[in-house]
């Protein structure tokens, strides 16, 4: 495709995703979809361009208000992701002396919000939580996230499954902390990679993958992923729990649950049931009630620990949204309180970097459960896990991943005993 057909392209992508209608994944899905003759490399660029410009809006914004033409267009050209050489042979004089005029802007002498490229709110509660490193965290939170594949131990060990990746030129390092985690280098498309197909590896963020370890589900055991969505934390857990006992895969959403079906397929895990719920009061748990042995509550949140790769929810998320979420957690905790048996676990997590969904939802768990659920130390829990260097990734007992301290999305996690 010629350079100037392509950045129409682009700049026809960049305004359906400042609609900010839907989440910009499915923007771009639904664009490709509508031009199936784009080639791999054009969807990278195209993709990448409009990532590139979510994470850095107020910035691009800024720097387009010279120049001239349709405001889109300029924000392509400033977001560029592909061959700048390319995209020169798309723009008249004007634009290319445009483009190097803006380029050479420093980015640190322009104001603090379009350096931290948050909104007003958001960069406020962030400067507030985290005085002393705002401004790494919101650097991290700027790049893109790299890709981490969880090693399914029903099919594959570690060190085969990396052995097979760097057979088919894929080199992956072990993840400093999950013992199930490879870290790719680079992004390679991993659809058609036999390691991937027959199931030995399932793609999951670090962070996401010690969340199941500090579930510890065990072999035999009755567990319940409470909020399962398309499943990540249910394969974990299933091939921790090495393909016995009960799983019981909960959403509201049928939509997601049905994503999950290819995904369990291709692990070769048959002890999952997946129930869509109406609701989190929903008959269907109360029969659980007592029974079980470990309950997963990875609940609904903003999602802003994982800016990283959904960098469009900063703009989609507001103060209100998290006031409604609050309430939501508060709720599904409540009610996935009454499945554990006695001495069962209880975990609630969130992919949130807001005090307001983690510690403040907890703490108010724990206060109105003091008779019945006893807080559990998640760095012992770690160590049991066989987690390394565990100890650094809990905060007062409870577990908190940042992006600029160990290179996993941003997580929370608290966890409880039944008395
Ligand atoms: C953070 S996502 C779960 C991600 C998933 N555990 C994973 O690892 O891929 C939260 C999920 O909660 C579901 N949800 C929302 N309200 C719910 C409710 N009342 N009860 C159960 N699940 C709910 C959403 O549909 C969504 O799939």
């Amino acid at each position: 495709m010629p350079p100037h057909a392509l950045l129409e392209l682009t700049t026809d992508l960049l305004h359906r995703v400042l609609q900010f209608d839907h989440p910009a994944d499915k923007v771009v899905s639904d664009f490709f979809r509508q031009h199936r003759g784009l080639g791999g490399r054009e969807r990278h660029t195209l993709a990448e361009t409009a990532y590139e410009l979510l994470r850095h809006r107020l910035r691009y914004q800024h720097l387009a208000q010279s120049g001239r033409g349709e405001l889109p267009r300029r924000l392509a050209l400033l977001a560029w992701q592909g061959d700048a050489g390319f995209l020169r042979g798309g723009l008249d004089e004007g634009e290319r002396a445009w483009l190097s005029q803006v380029q050479a802007v420093d980015p640190a002498s322009l104001p603090e919000p379009q350096r931290h490229d948050l909104p007003p709110w958001l960069a406020e509660r962030l400067q507030a939580e985290r005085p002393d490193d705002f401004w790494p965290l919101v650097e991290a939170l700027n790049r893109p996230a790299p890709l981490d594949l969880r090693v399914n131990l029903l099919k594959a060990r570690r060190e085969e499954a990396r052995a097979a990746l760097a057979e088919a030129g894929l080199a992956a390092e072990p993840t400093p902390y999950s013992p199930w985690g490879l870290r790719l280098a680079g992004k390679p498309a991993l659809q058609k990679q036999p390691v991937f197909l027959d199931g030995r590896v399932e793609v999951q963020d670090e962070g996401s993958q010690l969340l199941a370890l500090l579930v510890d589900a065990r072999r035999g055991e009755m567990v319940v992923d409470f909020c399962a969505g398309a499943g990540g934390k249910t394969l974990a857990l299933g091939a921790a729990m090495r393909n016995t006992g009960r799983l019981y895969a909960f959403d509201t959403s049928g939509h997601r649950l049905a994503a999950l079906k290819p995904r369990l397929a291709r692990s070769g895990l048959s002890n999952h049931y997946p129930v869509q719920i109406a609701h989190e009061r929903d008959e269907r748990i109360k029969r659980l009630a007592g029974k079980i042995d470990r309950v997963l509550v990875d609940a609904p949140c903003s999602g802003l620990g994982t800016l990283r790769r959904n960098p469009d929810l900063k703009w989609r998320q507001s103060p209100a949204a998290l006031a409604e979420l609050v309430a939501k957690q508060t709720a599904i905790l409540e009610s996935a309180a009454r499945l554990p048996k006695p001495g069962g676990r209880l975990v609630y997590a969130t992919c949130s970097l807001l005090a307001e969904e983690n510690e403040a939802v907890a703490a108010a768990f724990t206060a109105a459960h003091a008779a019945d659920y006893e807080p559990l130390d998640v760095a012992e829990l770690l160590a049991k896990a066989r987690v390394e260097g565990g100890d650094g990734l809990v905060q007062d007992g409870r577990l908190r991943l940042w992006p600029h301290r160990h290179g996993t999305d941003g997580f929370f996690a608290a966890a409880w005993q039944r008395r």
